[in-house]
């Protein structure tokens, strides 16, 4: 039975995705501290996989995911979930709203709450922990008077009692996560695929826009676009891009091969099936079949085919 690690401990909307993104084998879950000690568990071949919080609707990207994908070896994504999030206050047994103090969670779930926080704890101190669950557990610990917590993090810490649920400011709010691992075979291309990449470009005029123009010009439907610092000197950017279709599609697969040339450097983060499974349209000419169509007459052009 594999190991996969994900963000615990148990009782995280990490946990909750990881479990989905594997639900249709036998895989033992494993519990990691942070995010990078999950990937870093992946790089050594301690755990076969990890399942990562990657972009949240309300919050926007997770930066400790993305910047952990584009450090040390080269990890890629082969499957996507996306699941609602909802948040619940949880708290010692006779610690009313009133008396609460401090409140601990993930920045994303306090990100989340933070309208709902004002009006009703707004003297408390908020603390960001590395995770929803590590904060009920330490709140069970008696570090904290309540957590900001999944639904499900109450099954796993029972001392805890409920103060509040739904409290998030933003109704039907979803994250999106991911399953990685080592290189290796991709995903078959289902057609209705995701590729995720992170590209450095030069701090030369229209690079951003010469880079979307490969992508545009082969009718290439781009679904995000995030830049997080280099970090080796000030306004140097890497571009995380996700675009509908697979490597092995031949647009998306001519795309990569531009962006490489264009690019001073690009990580293949993945070609996966996307969550929701939504074929894009494509624009006329920009088909599978056109560009086959197209190869072929080139071919034939070159061999003096030519009808
Ligand atoms: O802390 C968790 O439970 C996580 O899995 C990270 C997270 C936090 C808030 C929203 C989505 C994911």
């Amino acid at each position: 039975m594999p190991d996969i690690a994900y963000l615990g401990p148990p009782g995280t909307f990490t946990e909750q995705a990881t479990r989905l993104l594997t639900n249709d084998f036998d895989a033992a879950l494993v519990p990691c501290d942070t995010v990078p000690v999950a990937l870093a568990a992946v790089r050594s071949g301690e755990v076969l996989a990890a399942g990562v919080p990657v972009e949240n609707s309300v919050e926007g990207s997770v930066p400790a995911t993305l910047d952990a994908l584009t450090v040390d070896e080269p990890l890629v994504a082969v499957r996507e979930a996306v699941i609602p999030v909802q948040f619940d206050v949880l708290a010692r047994p006779g610690v009313t709203l009133e008396r609460v103090e401090t409140v601990a969670s993930h920045p994303h779930a306090l990100a989340q709450v933070r309208g709902w926080m004002g009006e009703h704890l707004p003297k408390a101190d908020v603390r960001a922990v590395s995770s929803t669950a590590a904060a009920a557990a330490a709140v069970a610990d008696g570090d904290f008077d309540a957590a900001i917590s999944a639904p499900v993090a109450g099954e796993h810490y029972p001392s805890l009692e409920r103060l509040a649920t739904g409290i998030a400011d933003v109704r039907d709010a979803v994250t999106r996560f991911l399953l990685v691992r080592k290189p290796g075979a991709l995903p078959e291309p289902t057609g209705a695929d995701r590729t995720s990449i992170c590209a450095v470009i030069s701090h030369e005029v229209g690079t951003l826009a010469d880079m979307l123009a490969e992508l545009s010009l082969r009718g290439i439907n781009l679904s995000r676009i995030e830049s997080r610092p280099v970090k080796d000197s000030f306004g140097h950017y890497r571009f995380f891009l996700d675009f509908d279709g697979h490597v092995a599609d031949a647009r998306i697969g001519e795309a990569l091969a531009a962006l490489q040339r264009r690019c001073d450097s690009v990580r293949f983060l993945g070609s996966y099936p996307k969550a929701d499974r939504a074929v894009a349209p494509v624009r006329t000419g920009s088909s599978e079949q056109a560009f086959r169509e197209s190869a072929e007459w080139l071919a034939a052009v070159r061999e003096g085919r030519l009808a």
